[in-house]
């Protein structure tokens, strides 16, 4: 009988990796992970080994990615390796670089020429609508998580924070075969199998953008049907916050102001576990590009806070400059308030249902400054392309669908090919993504970073480590 393997505490000591990938330096971090360069032995096929530290957020990225395997635009998962009690490893097409990088290297470079900008929007929207077919929500779209190939192909990744809205039946049984048999221990959560996948799992077909056509009231009903509420309202001591920059005072509880780094970026465990039919949780995304209807509370949300973030990275790609670089959350709200208005039921009607709505109140916006002061130098097309997609009510924003079809991106000067994209050629490291700067700061969870590659051998007892 097969032994098991032992279990390991890093990627650079677990043998079945090692069996098949050289470990080379690591290429960045996140909030959960730790991401590797690899070169696959078999054929020398550079890869990206992501080592995810939370189950919640490799479960959400391993499914999400299986289900988008056929999309274009969405980052490649080769394979995956996930065994019980230890960290799960995902194996992906490595990409050197991402928009973040595009757009500083644009500030210096004298801008984005218009065919270009429309060849990025037209790769995020085409991946972007992959997800939104299928009914997966990124809950965390930036222009940090748009990776860039150095032919200029642009791919959605980070899917860690992702959730499926329905079962993938109900999108169109036909087209969207389940991508994995869960085994019995796997079925409470549905989950992907903790295990090995492969590209060979794959081969049974899956979800596909340029497939399963839904009407954008199917598309949006049939997530509006799930939408559960939740009654988390704590009541708070009220304090009175004077935003300095946006001249905005707000009457808001203290849970805000003493704001939880996590709180502004990342958090899994108020949702449990994969129940796609329960309360969803606002404490997702990256505040610069997060949907005012999270940053109120709801946990009745929809594919639509996705559209949000793409209207303001849209309008980064413009001006290369972030829409609303808040500093805590009020601050965010205080910003959308001061550029949009006061958030009343005339612009979105329901909204006062919104968990925080009334506790949170901002005094009276007597000239919002608007979308077109956000957006000097712009065309009249390209400030109205940004105001369908960020504008208050949720039902009002424009789908990924239909602003491919877009007139601004169906016209002169047309979408450049993909290979005439400037990529730069190093990522930098782009503070000015990071709200707050906090997570870029965080350390790692790798022991092993800071010295380097290591050259690891299996001995008798273990492995023996040995620090260049
Ligand atoms: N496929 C890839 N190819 C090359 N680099 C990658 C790849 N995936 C991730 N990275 C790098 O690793 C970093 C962290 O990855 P990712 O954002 O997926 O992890 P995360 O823990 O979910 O991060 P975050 O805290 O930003 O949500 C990325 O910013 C990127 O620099």
């Amino acid at each position: 009988m097969e032994q098991p393997l032992p279990k390991s505490w890093s990627i650079h000591t677990r043998p079945e990796i090692i069996a098949k990938y050289q470990i080379l330096e690591r290429v960045g971090s996140g909030a959960y992970s730790d991401v590797y360069k690899g070169r696959r032995l078999s054929d020398n096929l550079i890869v990206a080994l992501k080592e995810v530290h939370d189950y919640q957020s490799a479960f959400r990225e391993i499914e999400a990615l299986q289900i988008l395997q056929n999309s274009p635009n969405i980052v490649v998962l080769h394979e995956y390796f996930w065994r019980e009690d230890e960290d799960a490893v995902l194996v992906l097409e490595f990409l050197r670089t991402d928009l973040a990088a595009v757009i500083t290297a644009a500030k210096k470079d004298g801008g984005i020429g218009v065919g270009e900008i429309k060849r990025w929007m037209v790769q995020i929207l085409c991946g972007v609508d992959a997800c939104h077919r299928n009914m997966i929500v990124h809950r965390d779209l930036k222009p940090d998580n748009l990776l860039v190939g150095d032919d200029g192909v642009l791919k959605l990744a980070d899917f860690g924070q992702a959730r499926i809205l329905l079962e993938h039946g109900l999108v169109d049984v036909n087209i969207n075969p389940p991508p994995y048999e869960p085994d019995a221990a796997d079925q409470e959560f549905n989950a992907p199998q903790v295990g090995y996948g492969t590209e060979n799992a794959f081969q049974g077909g899956h979800g596909n953008e340029e497939q399963g056509g839904m009407s954008k009231e199917d598309y949006f009903r049939e997530s509006d049907e799930l939408e559960v509420k939740q009654s988390s309202d704590e009541t708070d001591k009220e304090t009175n916050i004077h935003d300095e920059n946006t001249s905005c005072f707000a009457t808001c509880t203290t849970s805000d102001i003493e704001d939880d780094p996590f709180k502004g970026s990342y958090s899994y465990e108020a949702e449990g576990g994969d129940n796609r039919h329960g309360a969803l949780t606002s404490w997702v995304g990256t505040r610069w590009f997060k949907a005012p209807e999270l940053l109120y509370g709801s946990s009745t949300y929809g594919l639509e806070i996705d559209l949000w973030s793409l209207g303001c990275i849209f309008t980064e790609l413009l001006t290369l400059q972030p829409l609303f670089p808040g500093i805590s959350d009020i601050d965010q709200l205080s910003r959308i308030i001061n550029v949009l208005g006061n958030l009343t039921e005339q612009v979105w009607p329901g909204c006062a249902e919104l968990s925080d709505y009334k506790t949170i109140s901002f005094n009276k916006v007597e000239k919002p400054i608007g979308l077109e002061s956000c957006l000097p130098n712009r065309s009249a097309d390209e400030i109205s392309l940004v105001q369908k997609l960020v504008c208050y009510d949720p039902a009002s924003r424009a789908t990924a669908m239909e602003m491919l079809h877009d007139k601004y991106l169906n016209e002169e000067p047309l979408p450049v090919p993909t290979s005439e994209l400037r990529v730069p050629l190093s990522k930098s490291f782009h503070d000015e993504h990071s709200p707050g700067g906090w997570y870029d700061d965080m350390e790692s969870d790798s022991d092993f970073d800071e010295f380097g590659p290591l050259n690891v051998t299996k001995t008798n007892n273990g492995f023996s480590i040995e620090f260049p």
